[in-house]
């Protein structure tokens, strides 16, 4: 691997691109990056990878002129040395382009005014030529296969859609300016399978034009698809940077962790149970149309499918966080005509949304606040707030769902990277106390494999001691692993349900694309 890396370092077949040497920053006590040096050549696809917290975003927003990094930093791009700090001025003459984790859509605005502020083409005095403006950005979005108008409201989009719409924006040059650098922090969470191929074949293109494009994901898979290096980050070190055809997945974890990982899946033989916790029948709501199922006790049932076809919404509607036209839901049988969240979760019911640091937790309260919030009652004695034990069990909590860094309970929730929030906010719904049912939307959305393993274990406890879970999630292999049951959905309604020696991941995607499947 050592070998590769040396080769690779010297294998710049478009140009020396750019190249930071030597960056370091330190956010007060936390060092988060640690003399990291990387080159990105002309017109390859490099791939940055490493645990939550390992330091890529914060890389990333050094370049983007967010952070100044700490002294003795440099960056040559084109062979030119460029001062640092950079900026936000200087990185868009540079040719730096970059599409962030959170996206940053202004969910009040068309698609259109999303992807062109900063571009629009002015006429007679200074008019904006809506009409051409139009058309331009119907084009991108036809380009990267999306029906969409480009009159669109933002809020109106799914987390897909959004971030399809950041990546154009991503992409746009003025007159005269070309891209030197693309970057890419976690593209692919928000998008399923057919968003992410058309996202490669979008990305392959832009490389024949000589940009140096980083992307930063969590799935090896990926890496071996689109990249052509792929540098490792451990705590804020560059542990090394290898070719991709040369390396393997095995030694890339190796590289992550820092030692071999078993599978990530906990062990799928469990008994049977069949007391009814949560039946839906005939509900209807946004895309769905005419669902109905029956989540058991100590069962695993998995809503999926394609985008727009409606197991993202059954999660919400399920819950009461989106309002359902028709049907009725009962649950651990009580009828709910009309479901809301409180009702829910006076029920038993909890819901893990897909996008949690914006619909499940507050950025400037700390990481305890967060995760008590639900339960907090449940720690007063006489009159007074049980400090040690909050502390002692939120501590507990974080370990468990190995939030970085150890011992940030103190720390704002915006403070931590986007995967570690993921967790702790997670961490928050398995404390709740009486909890019968969790409905999980995305759960290990932009959460590294370590993590991930540990999420699926607590899961598993939890489904052993008879919580029933409902996961609305487009990762066929975890479905696959994870479910007892698997309902695929085409046009909001339920389209197949698998189950046993059927449920595997390639049968999934199958029902998933077509609709002549045989049963
Ligand atoms: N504004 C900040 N203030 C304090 N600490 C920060 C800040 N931003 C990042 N950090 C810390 O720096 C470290 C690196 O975070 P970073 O967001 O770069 O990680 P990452 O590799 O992008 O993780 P993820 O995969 O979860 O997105 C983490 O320990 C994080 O808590």
């Amino acid at each position: 691997m050592v070998r590769a890396m040396v080769e690779a370092s010297q294998d710049q077949e478009h140009g020396p691109g750019l190249s930071v040497k030597n960056v370091s920053k330190t956010f007060g006590g936390t060092r988060a990056l640690s003399g990291v040096s990387l080159d990105l050549a002309a017109g390859e696809i490099h791939a940055l990878v490493g645990q939550n917290g390992s330091g890529k975003s914060t890389l990333f927003k050094i370049l983007a002129g967010y952070h100044e990094p700490d002294g003795g930093a440099t960056l040559e791009v084109g062979g030119k040395l460029i001062p640092l700090p950079l900026h936000p001025g200087a990185v868009n003459g540079l040719g730096f382009r970059f599409v962030h984790q959170d996206l940053g859509i202004a969910g009040s605005l068309s698609i259109l005014e999303n992807v062109r502020v900063g571009h629009f083409a002015t006429g007679y005095a200074g008019r904006i030529r809506w009409s051409q403006e139009r058309a331009l950005v119907a084009k991108l979005l036809r380009d990267f296969g999306v029906d969409m108008s480009p009159d669109t409201p933002c809020e109106r989009l799914s987390q897909a859609e959004k971030a399809i719409v950041a990546i154009i924006r991503g992409l746009q040059s003025r007159p005269g300016e070309r891209p030197t650098l693309l970057v890419l922090d976690e593209p692919t969470a928000y998008l399923p399978p057919p968003e992410i191929r058309r996202l490669f074949v979008a990305v392959r293109r832009l490389r024949e034009t000589g940009v140096a494009i980083v992307f930063s994901t969590h799935r090896l898979d990926e890496v071996k698809e689109l990249s052509d290096r792929v540098s490792v980050l451990r705590d804020g070190h560059l542990v090394g940077t290898y070719k991709t055809e040369e390396t393997t997945e095995s030694a890339l974890i190796r590289a992550i962790i820092g030692k071999d990982l078993d599978s990530v899946y906990p062990n799928n033989a469990r008994a049977a149970r069949d007391k009814p916790v949560l039946e839906v029948r005939g509900l209807c709501g946004g895309p769905v149309a005419d669902v109905s199922f029956t989540l058991h006790e100590g069962e695993v049932l998995g809503v999926t499918g394609l985008v727009g076809m409606g197991h993202d919404e059954i999660a919400y509607l399920a819950f009461g966080g989106q309002a359902s036209s028709s049907g009725t839901i009962r649950i651990d049988g009580t009828v709910c005509r009309s479901l809301n969240p409180r009702t829910a979760i006076e029920l038993g019911v909890g819901l893990v949304p897909a996008n949690r640091q914006r619909d499940s937790g507050i950025q400037s309260a700390t990481l305890k606040e967060n995760v008590t919030i639900p339960v907090l009652g449940g720690y007063f004695r006489c009159g007074t707030l049980d400090h040690a034990g909050e502390r002692r069990d939120v501590t507990a909590l974080l370990d468990a769902v190995d939030v970085r860094p150890r011992g940030s309970q103190d720390r704002a929730l915006a403070t931590l990277s986007g995967g570690n929030q993921q967790k702790a906010l997670l961490a928050k719904w398995l404390n709740v106390p009486g909890l019968r049912i969790l409905i999980l939307h995305e759960p290990t959305q932009g959460v590294d494999l370590g993590a991930r393993k540990a999420i699926f274990e607590l899961l598993r406890n939890a489904v052993d001691s008879g919580m029933a879970i409902l996961l609305a999630s487009a990762e066929y292999e975890d479905l696959a692993h994870l479910c007892d049951r698997v309902v695929v959905m085409r046009h909001g309604r339920p389209a197949a349900e698998l189950s046993g020696a059927d449920l595997t991941e390639e049968r999934i995607v199958e029902h998933c694309y077509r609709s002549d499947v045989p049963q």
